[in-house]
């Protein structure tokens, strides 16, 4: 049977390359139509950081329970916290035929690729290890050891970027915008194009 399930979208990528200020931008455009699937963590809230809005923030008995009812859709241990996709919300959403939007980091992402091989994964790539470093560096949310230690995730996580079907570039926000709506846009006309041809098959048949 032609599916008429929304479209799981994965943008992923190391620490610090842009994951989130992306992902806002996007969201701002009025044209978008994504849903984006809050995470849970056990991270404390960075200044500004609302509950329910940037995450659902639990403490470390919470979300073990979570893992262990099953509600994620995965979940991962990143620098000394839990991060998780509650499941209901996007399976609830995608059946609903809408398309959602994951931010996560990249164990989690090869998770959902096992589940939802469907899926469209893109990882968001900078223009050079020491601009990614300068990135985290000019945020000024980590200590120096926790950007010690998300530098080198981040080597060891753009070794993943083959495992993506799609490498954007986080050169200027609003071009790696455009390269992200130009890849879905154009999933969408594949996606069509083979329902067609499935649906003109079984008229044949
Ligand atoms: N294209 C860009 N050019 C310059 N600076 C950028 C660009 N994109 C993001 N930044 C800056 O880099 C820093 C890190 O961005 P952001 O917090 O969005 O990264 P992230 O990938 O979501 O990080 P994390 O995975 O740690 O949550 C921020 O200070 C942001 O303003
Ligand atoms: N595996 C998952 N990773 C997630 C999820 N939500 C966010 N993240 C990623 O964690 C790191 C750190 O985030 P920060 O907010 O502490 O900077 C970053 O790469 C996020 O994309 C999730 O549900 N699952």
């Amino acid at each position: 049977m032609v599916s008429e399930r929304g479209l799981l979208i994965v943008l992923s990528g190391p620490s610090g390359v842009g994951k989130g200020t992306v992902r806002k931008a996007l969201f701002s455009q009025p044209d978008i139509n994504l849903q984006y699937s809050i995470s849970v963590t056990t991270r404390k809230p960075r200044e500004g950081e609302v509950d329910g809005v940037d995450y659902f923030f639990k403490t470390r008995e919470e979300f073990e329970q979570m893992i262990r009812e099953n509600k994620l859709l995965e979940w991962a241990e990143y620098v000394g916290n839990y991060y998780g996709t509650p499941i209901d919300y996007v399976e609830k959403t995608l059946q609903e035929g809408k398309d959602v939007f994951l931010e996560i980091e990249v164990q989690g992402a090869l998770q959902v690729r096992k589940v939802f091989p469907e899926g469209l994964f893109i990882f968001l790539a900078p223009p050079s290890l020491s601009e990614l470093r300068k990135r985290i560096e000019m945020r000024g949310t980590e200590s120096e050891e926790l950007i010690r230690d998300r530098l080198r995730a981040a080597r060891e996580e753009l070794e993943m970027m083959d495992a993506y079907d799609y490498v954007v570039e986080n050169d200027r926000v609003e071009l790696a915008c455009e390269r992200i709506k130009a890849i879905v846009m154009a999933e969408h006309c594949r996606r069509e194009r083979v329902a067609c041809r499935y649906k003109k098959m079984l008229e044949v048949e």
